[in-house]
């Protein structure tokens, strides 16, 4: 029997990445185009509030801003469903406690980069941490984005140092160094640097260097189109459709740990 398409709703229809996802779900057959909302209080010119989008939908793609991302998860738990797919990133402590509560009633996917290639970069990048210790290597990472992005480091940036941080076994927070300005001192012995760069019209740049002395091994990956983070959250919400309350990120998605 063939499954009925699974009803996707939109939020942040108006935006960059919005309308990738718009043009991405109206042609995937697996799929249909069930509501587009912008802001919760504004409907029309195709747009529908956001609590109508909710009550027509399986699934809801939302790539916004941290606080409307967080109120959207509360509002699908709050009701039980719809699933949700996040893509927004810059979040703070208190919008991932409020996420993290609201994936005890529905299922949630959140990635701070739904390219498939990056997140075959995460497993390179934690197997080369594991092997280069801070003995040998000083771990810096480097991002470079549109003159519009508002959040540095980039959520991608972040999965990266956790991912380096995994290989190495030590959090994250306790050996961030997130940008450098004035009389720094010598670099401290197991730091994990961030670099940020914003210009023009770039999609995402991301780099991962383990400096050693006379040596340098770089991991790289370049985003050149946002229709293949679409076509990753799209992957996600096939696969969260119906699925167990719980937070997922992109491992639970593509069936393997890229670690291994
Ligand atoms: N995980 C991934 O693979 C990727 C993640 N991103 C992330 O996705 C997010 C969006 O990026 P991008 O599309 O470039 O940004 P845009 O600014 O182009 O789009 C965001 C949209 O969200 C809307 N919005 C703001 N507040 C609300 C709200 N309360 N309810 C509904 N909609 C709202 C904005 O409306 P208005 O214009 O009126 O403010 C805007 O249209 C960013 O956090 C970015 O980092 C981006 C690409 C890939
Ligand atoms: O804001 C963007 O554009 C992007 N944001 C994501 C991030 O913060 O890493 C993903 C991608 O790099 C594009």
């Amino acid at each position: 029997m063939p499954q009925p398409p699974i009803r996707i709703a939109v939020a942040g229809a108006r935006g960059r990445m919005g309308r990738q996802m718009i043009e991405a779900v109206e042609t995937d057959r697996r799929l249909t185009l069930a509501a587009c909302f912008h802001r919760s209080e504004v409907a029309g010119h195709g747009l529908v509030s956001r609590d109508e989008a909710l009550a027509a939908a399986d699934v809801v793609i939302d790539f916004t801003t941290p606080a409307a991302s967080a109120a959207l998860a509360q509002a699908c738990a709050a009701r039980g469903g719809p699933a949700l797919v996040i893509g927004s990133t810059g979040f703070d402590a208190a919008e991932l406690a409020a996420i993290a509560a609201a994936s005890k009633a529905i299922a949630i996917v959140r990635a701070g980069s739904y390219s498939l290639g990056l997140n075959m970069l995460v497993g390179l990048v934690e197997q080369a941490a594991s092997a280069l210790g801070p003995d040998i290597c000083d771990i810096e990472i480097s991002e470079a984005h549109h003159r519009h992005k508002v959040d540095a480091p980039s959520g991608t940036a972040l999965m990266l140092g956790e991912a380096a941080a995994r290989g190495r076994r030590v959090e994250l927070d306790a050996v961030a160094r997130r940008g450098r300005d004035g009389v720094t001192g010598p670099r401290p012995q197991g730091e994990i640097g961030f670099a940020a760069m914003r210009g023009g019209g770039i999609v995402g740049e991301h780099s991962v260097s383990f400096c050693a002395e006379g040596e340098i091994v770089t991991l790289a990956h370049a985003a050149q189109d946002r229709s293949m983070f679409a076509r990753g959250a799209i992957a996600a919400a096939l696969w969260v459709a119906g699925r167990t309350p719980g937070e997922y990120d992109m491992r639970d998605v593509l069936g393997f740990d890229p670690r291994r």
